[in-house]
C-alpha cells in the first residue's frame, strides 16, 4: 500500500444505506470490522418531537408531548460519521460517497457560513456533534456525527436537553435534563456550562454565526454578572469533583450543602457535575437515615445518570427504597 493510500478516507455504507461512515485506514483491524454488528443492527429510533420554524433561528426541535427529566426525546442514527480532522483533499470524497438520499438530507442542513466555498466542511462545522474516539482507532483522533433531526436542536445557555452518543447501537440521543412541556422548544448547549457570557457570545458568533439571546444572555447586566459568578463557582466545583475533593467531603453534610447551593445558584445543567454531586448527597442522606432528602437527591442522580449514560446507574432502586442501601442509617449515632 502506498503512503498516499494510507491517507485516503475509506467509507462504510450499511446494506440499508442509512448512513455513511468515513474512517482513516488503520494498520490493525478496519473500523467497520471493529464495530461489527452495531453498524448493521436496525437502530430503534425514538421521536417525541417535531421540527418547525423558529423566528430568527431557522428551524428548531419542539417536544410533541410532556417529557420527564432523564427521558429520551429523540434517538437517531447519524447520516454521516467522520473523523474530526479531515484532510482538505479528502473532503470531496465524502460527498461523492454519499447515496443520493443521504446527500439530499446532508445538504438540506443549515450552513452558517453560506458565502464560503467549503460547503461540506461548513455544514459539518455547523451541525456535527461528538461521537468520541472509535475503538482501536484512538490514535487517529475523535470522530463526529451529523444527524438529520438532532442537528436541528438550537442552542440555549440554559438548555433543557443533553446529547449522548451510544456506540453500542451507533445512535445519538437527546434526553431531557428537566421536565419539558408539550410544545416547548428543545435546546441543547453548544458550549460547556462554565463558560462566561462574553466568551460564550464570541464563540457562538465565530463558530455558529449568531448572537445568543437566550434567557440567560438577555438578563439585565447586574443579573448577568451574577450568573457569570455562579458559572465561575460551577467551574470551581467541577474541578473539585474531578480532583476527588468533593467525595472526600462525604461525611460533612454542611460542606456538601454549601457546594450544592453554589450549584443551584448557577441554575445550569452540567450533567457530569450533577451526577457526581447528587449521587454523593443521596448517599450521605441515606447514611443519616433522612428518607425524603435521600429520595430527592437519588432521583436527581438517576435523571442525570440517564442523560449522561443512558442507564439509571442503579439509582431507580435507591429512589424506590433508600432504606435498602447498605449505608442506610450507618451514620446515625
Ligand atoms: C446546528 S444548527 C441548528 C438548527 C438550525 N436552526 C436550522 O435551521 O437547521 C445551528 C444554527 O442554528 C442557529 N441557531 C442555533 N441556536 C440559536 C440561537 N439560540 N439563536 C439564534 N440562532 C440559533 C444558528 O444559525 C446556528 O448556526
Amino acid at each position: 500500500m502506498s503512503a498516499d493510500r494510507n491517507y485516503c478516507l475509506r467509507f462504510f455504507i450499511p446494506p440499508d444505506k442509512s448512513f455513511v461512515l468515513a474512517y482513516w485506514p488503520n494498520a490493525q483491524k478496519s473500523l467497520p470490522e471493529r464495530l461489527g454488528a452495531s453498524l448493521t443492527l436496525s437502530a430503534a429510533s425514538e421521536c417525541r418531537y417535531q421540527i418547525r420554524a423558529v423566528p430568527g433561528k431557522g428551524v428548531g426541535m419542539f417536544a410533541t408531548e410532556a417529557i420527564a427529566p432523564g427521558a429520551v426525546i429523540s434517538r437517531e442514527r447519524p447520516i454521516l460519521v467522520t473523523p474530526l480532522l479531515l484532510l482538505w483533499n479528502s473532503i470531496g470524497h465524502i460527498s461523492s460517497s454519499m447515496p443520493e438520499h443521504i446527500r439530499d438530507a446532508f445538504f438540506a442542513l443549515h450552513n452558517c457560513k453560506p458565502s464560503s466555498s467549503a460547503q461540506l466542511q461548513d455544514i459539518i462545522n455547523t451541525n456535527a456533534l461528538h461521537v468520541d474516539y472509535m475503538p482501536g482507532h484512538t490514535e487517529l483522533g475523535p470522530y463526529h456525527g451529523v444527524f438529520k433531526d438532532i442537528c436541528r436542536a438550537n442552542h440555549s445557555c440554559n438548555p433543557n436537553a443533553g446529547y449522548l452518543w451510544d456506540l453500542a447501537t451507533f445512535t445519538g440521543a437527546l434526553r431531557a435534563t428537566r421536565a419539558i412541556a408539550a410544545g416547548e422548544e428543545v435546546n441543547i448547549s453548544y458550549l460547556e456550562a462554565h463558560i462566561l457570557y462574553a466568551e460564550r457570545q464570541e464563540r457562538l458568533r465565530d463558530r455558529w454565526s449568531f448572537i445568543c439571546k437566550c434567557p440567560v444572555c438577555s438578563l439585565p447586566p447586574a443579573a448577568r454578572a451574577e450568573n457569570d459568578v455562579a458559572r465561575q463557582n460551577l467551574s470551581m466545583v467541577l474541578r473539585s469533583v474531578v480532583a476527588g475533593v468533593y467525595d472526600k467531603l462525604a461525611p460533612d453534610v454542611l460542606a456538601q450543602l454549601r457546594m450544592t447551593k453554589l450549584l443551584e445558584d448557577a441554575a445550569d445543567r452540567d450533567v457530569y457535575l450533577w451526577r457526581a454531586v447528587a449521587g454523593q448527597l443521596a448517599r450521605t442522606y441515606c447514611a443519616l437515615g433522612q428518607r425524603a432528602d435521600a429520595v430527592k437527591w437519588a432521583r436527581k442522580a438517576m435523571e442525570m445518570t440517564l442523560v449522561g449514560t443512558g442507564t439509571d446507574g442503579g439509582w431507580a432502586a435507591v429512589v424506590a427504597a433508600p432504606e435498602k442501601t447498605d449505608v442506610w442509617r450507618s451514620q446515625v449515632k
